[in-house]
């Protein structure tokens, strides 16, 4: 489970998240919306520890993250516990695809002999949808959807009990986008892990989330399950969803 509790954060004048309030219970998938700049990002990096906020409580399974120390072996353990899909895929062009996979794998706390790692890459590729042949590939062979499959496997290869997706879609077409929805939302479900993601495709909202929060004005707006998204009567959030230029939230034209 992880809960955010009154988590404030400023940039110099900017008052980035004003007190934001989340519980994401465990094995649920919670998916963040909001427009550019209201501070998804922001809000992930603090529970992954990269930034620390001025004021609140991160805590999962009741530790709180704020408090672990960088660098210290608390952290270490606790960063062990999460998987990452990043934006872009986010691969080292440098090493193999499946050394990309068995990246935490090859060192640290979860070290497995070569071969040990090796085996476990190409499972999870296979169950990302990729054959054997594109192991021993560099991620520059691959196209954009493979690359992202590829960052899936990696995300899934240390078996985390949580697993964040940052833009999970960018980038890719309409149909991958929607291989790549379902086949986080089946690995979630089938790992059962806690997820959170922050994306703008509302296609993968649909697809991924059990419940969603929307950030606006530095809180979080509204939060409910998806089947009540459409009905929620909160003009900010149906004016999100529907992508609409006219309501409350302000555009810039
Ligand atoms: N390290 C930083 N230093 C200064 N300002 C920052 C920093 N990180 C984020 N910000 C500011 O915080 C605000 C929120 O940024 P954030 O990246 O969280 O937005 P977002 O909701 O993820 O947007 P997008 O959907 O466009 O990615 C922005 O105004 C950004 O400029």
């Amino acid at each position: 489970m992880i809960e955010l509790r009154g988590i404030e954060k400023s940039f110099g004048p900017k008052n980035v998240l004003r007190g934001v309030d989340l519980t994401i219970p465990k094995g649920e998938s919670m998916v963040i919306i909001g427009g550019s700049g209201t501070g998804k990002s922001v809000t992930l990096k603090c529970v992954l520890g990269l930034i620390t906020p001025d004021k609140g409580e991160i805590l999962v399974d009741g530790q709180d993250v704020t408090k672990l120390r960088q660098g210290s072996s608390e952290r270490d353990a606790f960063l062990a516990r999460f998987g990452m899909l990043f934006q872009g895929g986010a691969l080292f062009d440098s090493l193999t695809v499946w050394q990309n996979v068995a990246f935490r794998l090859l060192r640290g706390t979860m070290k497995k002999t070569k071969a040990e790692a090796r085996e476990i890459a190409i499972e999870k590729l296979r169950r990302v949808g990729l054959t054997p042949d594109v192991a021993d590939l560099y991620p520059s062979e691959l196209s954009g959807g493979m690359q992202k499959r590829v960052g899936l496997a990696r995300a899934i290869a240390a078996e985390p009990e949580i697993i964040f997706f940052d833009e999970p879609t960018t980038g890719l077409d309409p149909i991958m986008s929607g291989v790549i929805n379902e086949l986080i939302r089946e690995i979630v479900v089938e790992m059962g892990a806690t997820a959170m993601t922050i994306t703008h495709d509302m296609t993968s909202v649909r697809a991924i989330a059990d419940k969603v929060a929307m950030i606006h004005g530095g809180k979080v707006r509204w939060t409910g399950p998806i089947s009540q998204m459409d009905n929620s009567g909160d003009p900010y959030l149906t004016q999100f969803i529907t992508g609409s230029a006219d309501g409350p939230i302000e555009s810039v034209r």
